[in-house]
């Protein structure tokens, strides 16, 4: 069987950037495959050029044809910036586009699959709020049962609840073989949902791998955040038997088991350390992001922060 996705040494360059800098990769019919790296990577540049948008060199497939000669009723395409009429309801939206194909699934159920109902079905789409507007682009791109959907930061601007949904609606449609190829900045939907995950960094492809043996390999070990306004000199004196760093406001102690937590609370209470919370982590995908980018996270862990924090002292390990 043919694959889903090829990208054969794909190049694309606007002026003196190079967007993508020789990708190639296959994604498999049926798989959920999720692409991350740091703004400007070239993750939207390889959607364009996955779905024919672009033009670029080397080359690329669809369900093995040319991107710009597949049968547009294959594919689902929700873009980075996508804005429908405005003065549309979505559920004129949703007829409008399902109009487009000769089948296309009820507007209605599509809808309903989003979380977009009732009032909100009847409104103009310039008065939705934004993570509204986003469920009805989904929704779009989901209204001809595409059996292969590009999804690029789906979930930007949608609540904690509807995020879940999605995930729920994205995982059903995987499990009745759709393929999915999304892009995001949240490490925690791209673990949940993709069967492997690229990392692009810079234009290139740095890594590919299904998440579980990213994180094996690149995650490192387990962690205690402590949350501590205390001057890295005083954390110094603390005396830890770990290696410990710094990740914004957080001390990191590194290599610790659940169990020798209490003696990390003691040492630094010994110190006179103040701290207000301890984080215990096993690594995940947002550790392999870090490594393999050298970027740090900012606050909750699903948005990016251009900055990277210093290393304050190396303990010794005991
Ligand atoms: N139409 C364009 N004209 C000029 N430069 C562009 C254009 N589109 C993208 N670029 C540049 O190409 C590079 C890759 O952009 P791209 O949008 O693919 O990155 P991205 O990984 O999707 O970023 P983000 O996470 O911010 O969405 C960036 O340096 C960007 O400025």
């Amino acid at each position: 069987m043919t694959a889903a996705l090829v990208a054969d040494s794909v190049r694309k360059s606007y002026g003196d950037v190079t967007a993508l800098d020789g990708v190639s990769l296959s994604v498999d019919r049926g798989e959920v495959f999720g692409l991350v790296g740091p703004n400007g990577a070239g993750k939207t540049t390889l959607v364009r050029a996955l779905t024919g948008t672009t033009a670029v060199e080397g080359s690329a497939s669809v369900l093995g044809e040319d991107p710009t000669e597949v049968d547009p009723a294959r594919i689902g395409l929700l873009p980075q910036s996508f804005a429908p009429a405005s003065r549309l309801t979505p559920r004129e939206l949703l007829a409008q586009y399902a109009g487009r194909y000769d089948a296309a699934r009820d507007p209605d159920a599509v809808l309903a699959d989003v979380g977009i109902d009732g009032g909100a079905a009847e409104q103009w789409y310039e008065e939705l709020s934004g993570g509204q507007k986003r469920r009805v682009c989904v929704a779009i791109a989901l209204v001809n049962d595409p059996e292969v959907l590009f999804l690029d930061e789906p979930t930007t601007g949608i609540d904690p609840a509807g995020r879940r949904a999605l995930w729920e609606l994205l995982e059903d449609l995987a499990a009745g073989g759709t393929t999915v190829f999304l892009t995001s900045h949240s490490m925690a939907e791209v673990e949940r949902l993709s069967d492997r995950v690229g990392f692009l960094n810079a234009g290139r492809l740095v890594t590919v791998g299904a998440p579980r043996e990213l994180v094996a390999t690149h995650g490192g070990q387990s962690r205690l955040l402590v949350a501590t306004d205390a001057d890295p000199s005083a954390l110094a004196d603390v005396g830890l038997a770990y290696e410990t760093s710094t990740r914004g406001d957080d001390l990191v102690v590194e290599g610790i088991g659940p169990r020798d937590i209490g003696a990390v609370v003691d040492a630094l209470d010994e110190a006179g350390v103040e701290f207000g919370s301890l984080t215990w982590k096993q690594p995940d995908l947002e550790d392999v992001y870090l490594e393999l980018t050298g970027e740090a996270f900012a606050g909750g862990g699903s948005e990016v922060d251009s900055g990277t924090a210093p290393a304050t002292r190396g303990g010794d390990a005991r």
